[in-house]
């Protein structure tokens, strides 16, 4: 998409409080380390995948070493391990350096943690997951993902489920204007062999890229990530044997690679994950990530523009007038409108969910 493109080095957000990470120069002991892939994270033992994508992939386990502090690994970061990278039975490598993140996608802050930690690193879309009914349609959650998904710089793809029990098209009309894809999916046949429908688009719009997967209980994400990743039982599972611990039960986000011809396709799974952090969302950073109406804005609006639709002299208000036409007024009306609900779903006023209107 053309809308990633419009950010440059001035873009990155540099958290506040920490040094800038130490240059490779200053760690010539770790020359030799081994570049490999975050695919699981359980209680402090992290699954990953050395030389990932690469013709010496092979699975290992990995601690962090003491050097990297409090700094979050997670699913999805690029890592480089030194120590013994074999991936053979009961070794345990050591993870040095995260290398620099493409995106992060952070978890919302809850009551048991103020913190909105990061979950995923490096993905390039975010997938929520939607039943079309049973259960129904939560379009604030919907919004929020389009939010933080547009703020981590990711696309956002709404894969709609259930579509024999419900028509998709208001929710197809409800998230087009704000380039959100959706592709829709549904089950056919007898109770217990069940084929699902939709899988050759899905498997499409995510060709050759890493996604991740939100979703509700119920929508049928696990449906469709044991659809797309026949082994993703499996899969999970090996996290589960370097702890020893038995089952999987920690609910952290889990990478998965979709076999097929092509580029190396990633799923990430995030279970229990229901929402992301956006109180860092900067209203005008997402704005951008709307393309035309970053534009629009910086234009048209006066200083300290909150956009919403009760600021007073919002540019984007005069570029909807301003359209040569009819129709082109209601397409920028329509996206204006979306952004804004979005806006409000990032500060919390968006109390309920929206009806997809038809
Ligand atoms: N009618 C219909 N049912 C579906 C479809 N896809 C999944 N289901 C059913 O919906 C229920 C929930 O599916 P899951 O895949 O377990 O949903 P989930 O989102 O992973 O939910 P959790 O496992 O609770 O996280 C199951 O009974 C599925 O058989 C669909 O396209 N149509």
């Amino acid at each position: 998409m053309t809308r990633r493109r419009q950010y440059d080095e001035s873009d990155v957000r540099i958290r506040p409080g920490k040094g800038s990470r130490p240059r490779t120069k200053q760690r010539p002991e770790h020359a030799d380390a081994q570049r490999a892939m975050v695919t699981g994270v359980d209680r402090g033992r992290y699954a990953v995948l050395v030389d990932a994508d690469g013709p010496d992939e092979r699975p290992a386990t990995a601690m962090k070493a003491r050097e990297l502090g409090r700094e979050r690994v997670v699913p999805g970061d690029v890592v480089d391990l030194v120590g013994d990278t074999t991936g053979a039975q009961g070794t345990l490598a050591r993870i040095v350096r995260i290398t620099d993140r493409r995106t992060v996608l952070r978890r919302t802050a809850d009551d048991t943690d103020p913190v909105e930690r990061v979950i995923v690193a490096n993905a390039d879309q975010l997938v929520v997951v939607t039943a079309l009914a049973d259960p129904e349609p939560r379009t604030r959650m919907i919004d929020r993902c389009v939010a933080a998904a547009y703020d981590a710089r990711m696309d956002v793809l709404l894969a709609l489920t259930k579509a024999d029990l419900a028509d998709p098209a208001a929710l197809v009309g409800m998230y087009s204007p704000v380039g959100v894809r959706t592709v829709v999916t549904h089950a056919e046949g007898p109770r217990g062999e069940r084929a699902i429908h939709g899988l050759a688009d899905l498997r499409a719009a995510l060709a050759g890229r890493t996604s991740v997967l939100v979703g509700h209980s119920g929508v049928g994400k696990s449906t469709l990530v044991n659809a797309l990743v026949p082994d993703a039982q499996r899969a999970t599972g090996v996290v589960n044997s370097v702890t020893g611990r038995g089952r999987h039960t920690s609910t952290s986000a889990v990478a998965l690679r979709v076999p097929g011809p092509g580029a190396p396709t990633w799923v990430i799974d995030t279970p229990g994950v229901r929402s992301f952090g956006l109180a860092h969302v900067d209203p005008d950073h997402l704005l951008h990530a709307f393309g035309d109406l970053g534009e629009a804005s910086d234009e048209r609006c006066p200083r300290g523009c909150t956009h919403a639709a009760d600021a007073p002299d919002c540019g984007l208000d005069e570029w909807v007038a301003a359209a040569d036409d009819d129709v082109e007024r209601a397409a920028r009306a329509a996206r204006v409108d979306s952004f804004r609900r979005i806006l409000a779903s990032r500060l919390g006023t968006s109390e309920a969910d929206t009806p997809a209107a038809s």
